[in-house]
């Protein structure tokens, strides 16, 4: 007996939809819209139940420094059983590569978007997409929930971090990371339909969260973007264009809501405006539980999880990041169908989505990984990528109390020289969150060059880095030091954890900085995912002053700039304010007048064209 005509290759992707969608049932349909965790993902839901997709949650791994070959062993477990289905359905396994494929132990560590926004380098960005899909795919895994574009309007938000600017049209430009991640389409690829050029090196991305998730009210996580439509439209819709025509091929929903209307439910967003005005045909997916909160305060109340299911997938939602209650949600949309409350239509509409995604991803044809891309996870060439990229994302904002007597490049030739505060010496703290575990952690959590080493690797013998982390007042009054390093910053955060009002520097980092720099020439490198509070006091008392971000496993690239092996070509994504109080404030609002403006960016060495 033939082949049904989806597992011919060689037939038309909207065909194979056809014919697939056809031969299922309405419970077979309602499966592959449900996305569940890996440790929920049994031979039942797979097999018997033929759940369309799995995700790892932030730090959810096969087990603790799991190598590459363990989670691809994973993943294609789990794709055996997908397989064993009626139908043999594939799976798709997502998960959060945002820098790097950071829940891997060992991977290559990119700087976090708001580093690579000062950098202005859209080839960079797309080469950093092409890495991560290489360190993605190695593992086994199709599709990451990557690039994040939230344009970040306020600092207090706990994920500016993971935006690359607060301007919408710097945004835009790095989107590049989209045809990095899925490869460039052709040049007649028709307009809004997913695209992957090769299922052995590039994996399917997610561009989110859609949309405003950068623009609520004091910055609040998940909270209320209260603006026009324009407004909207201008500075939060403006990167999805570019990354719709560059074949996105999922778009993740935003937990926030647009004038008091949750994203998730928004029918007129997410239905008329993605996918009708802007063409959109890949497939919209919710947040993790995004559903669940649609019934805040979180509902025990089983009808109103299947009233919210409604609203959610008639607005235009087409899979459920559940993660966790996959029968449930089953039995609630089966429900929900036979009863009339989602039309049949809407159904097939998500499922033929989710299926063209998935004919398009090759994942049919390839479902198991590639053992032969398993050394690219944090492969020399990738950690040269990322020093490159760490170095083009640094901010000079002060060299030299005397504008003719620079401070930086630090001299080589210095006999003793003092190295201090709490991001020093700590991998974790400047790969920041969404590194091993969801918020992130201290210490070794992963491999990689730590500043302390950084500059340990760049000096000869004839100097002596002392390393103090919190010096007392006799070492630095009879240290004798040359200069000193000061490096401190945030402790890494994730979503509603980073939330802040208080935008200090934390461990009394302005304390130390000014203990060092009353009585030695120092330099203070800033680890951070958002500017922070630099009192005019400690601005004077220091020779230099870098903006660092993030930078993730490579602190070389760091050093690369302090010691003039290179010159700073970073210059500020978003406002550097004065105080708090000025938040938020923005590039073009009327009496902008903040410490360091977006566009700021000193150079250490006068270029021919100066
Ligand atoms: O400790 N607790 O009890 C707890 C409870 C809920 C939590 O909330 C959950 O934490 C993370 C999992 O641990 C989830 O990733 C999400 S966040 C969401 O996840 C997506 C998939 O990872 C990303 O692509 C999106 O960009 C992001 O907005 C959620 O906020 C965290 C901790």
């Amino acid at each position: 007996m033939a082949a049904p005509l989806y597992r011919d290759a060689s037939a038309p992707v909207e065909a194979r939809v056809r014919d697939l969608l056809g031969r299922m049932t309405l419970r077979e349909k309602a499966a592959q819209m449900a996305q569940i965790e890996r440790a929920v993902a049994s031979p039942r839901a797979l097999a018997e139940l033929g759940a369309g997709s799995v995700l790892n949650a932030g730090g959810s791994a096969p087990r603790e420094q799991a190598s590459p070959a363990d989670w691809a062993a994973m993943v294609d477990g789990m794709q055996r059983h997908a397989l064993a289905s009626r139908l043999g359905v594939p799976i798709l396994y997502g998960t959060d590569a945002v820098h790097g494929h950071n829940n891997v132990y060992g991977a290559t560590v990119f700087p976090h978007n708001v580093g690579l926004g000062a950098t202005r380098d859209a080839e960079l960005a797309r080469r950093i997409g092409e890495a991560t899909a290489l360190e993605v795919r190695a593992t086994g895994i199709h599709w990451t929930f990557a690039p994040c574009v939230a344009v970040c309007r306020d600092p207090r938000w706990g994920r500016c971090y993971e935006s690359y600017s607060e301007d919408p049209e710097i945004v835009r430009s790095l989107t590049t990371t989209v045809s990095g991640l899925q490869g460039q389409p052709p040049a007649d690829h028709p307009h809004g339909y997913p695209f992957l050029a090769s299922v052995r090196e590039n994996v399917l991305a997610c561009a989110k969260h859609f949309v405003g998730d950068g623009g609520t009210d004091k910055g609040v996580n998940e909270g209320n973007a209260i603006c026009s439509y324009e407004d909207l439209e201008g500075i939060h819709m403006t990167p999805y264009p570019d990354c719709i025509a560059q074949g996105v091929a999922t778009v993740m929903a935003s937990y926030s809501k647009w004038n008091g209307e949750p994203l998730h439910s928004s029918r007129y967003l997410l239905t008329d405006v993605l996918k009708g005005k802007l063409g959109f045909k890949g497939f919209v997916i919710s947040d993790w539980e995004g559903i669940d909160r649609l019934c805040e305060p979180r509902e025990p109340r089983g009808s109103d999880y299947r009233y919210c299911i409604a609203q959610s997938v008639n607005a235009g939602m087409d899979m459920i990041m559940i993660p966790h209650r996959f029968e449930k949600f089953l039995e609630d949309i089966v429900f929900l169908v036979e009863t009339g409350e989602i039309p049949m239509s809407r159904i097939d509409d998500a499922v033929e989505r989710i299926l063209r995604v998935k004919f398009i991803s090759g994942v049919f044809e390839h479902p198991f990984s590639d053992h032969s891309l398993l050394d690219i996870v944090g492969c020399k060439e990738h950690r040269l990528l990322a020093r490159e990229a760490v170095r083009k994302s640094l901010v000079l904002l002060k060299n030299g109390k005397d504008q003719k007597a620079p401070f930086l490049p630090l001299a080589k030739t210095a006999k003793r020289i003092l190295v201090a505060g709490t991001h020093a010496d700590d991998i974790g703290y400047q790969c920041g969150g969404w590194t091993i575990a969801w918020h992130g952690d201290s210490g070794k959590i992963t491999l990689g060059t730590s500043i302390l080493e950084a500059i340990q690797e760049s000096l000869g013998v004839q100097t002596e880095v002392v390393y103090e982390k919190c010096p007392t007042e006799a070492m630095i009054e009879n240290g004798d030091f040359s200069y000193a390093v000061v490096v401190v910053g945030e402790v890494p955060y994730a979503e509603w954890t980073g939330d802040r009002t208080d935008l200090s520097i934390p461990f009394n980092g302005s304390e130390l900085i000014s203990r060092v720099a009353s009585k030695i020439p120092t330099l203070l490198v800033v680890i951070s995912g958002r500017p922070l509070v630099i009192e005019s006091q400690v601005l004077e008392k220091i020779e230099a002053l870098v903006a660092a971000w993030l930078p993730g496993s490579e602190g070389m690239g760091i050093t690369d700039c302090l010691f003039g092996d290179h010159d700073f070509v970073g210059t500020l994504p978003v406002t550097w304010y004065r105080s708090v109080d000025q938040l938020p404030i923005n590039a073009g609002d009327a009496n902008y007048d903040p410490l360091f403006p977006v566009g700021y960016g000193l150079k250490m060495f006068q270029s021919d064209d100066d």
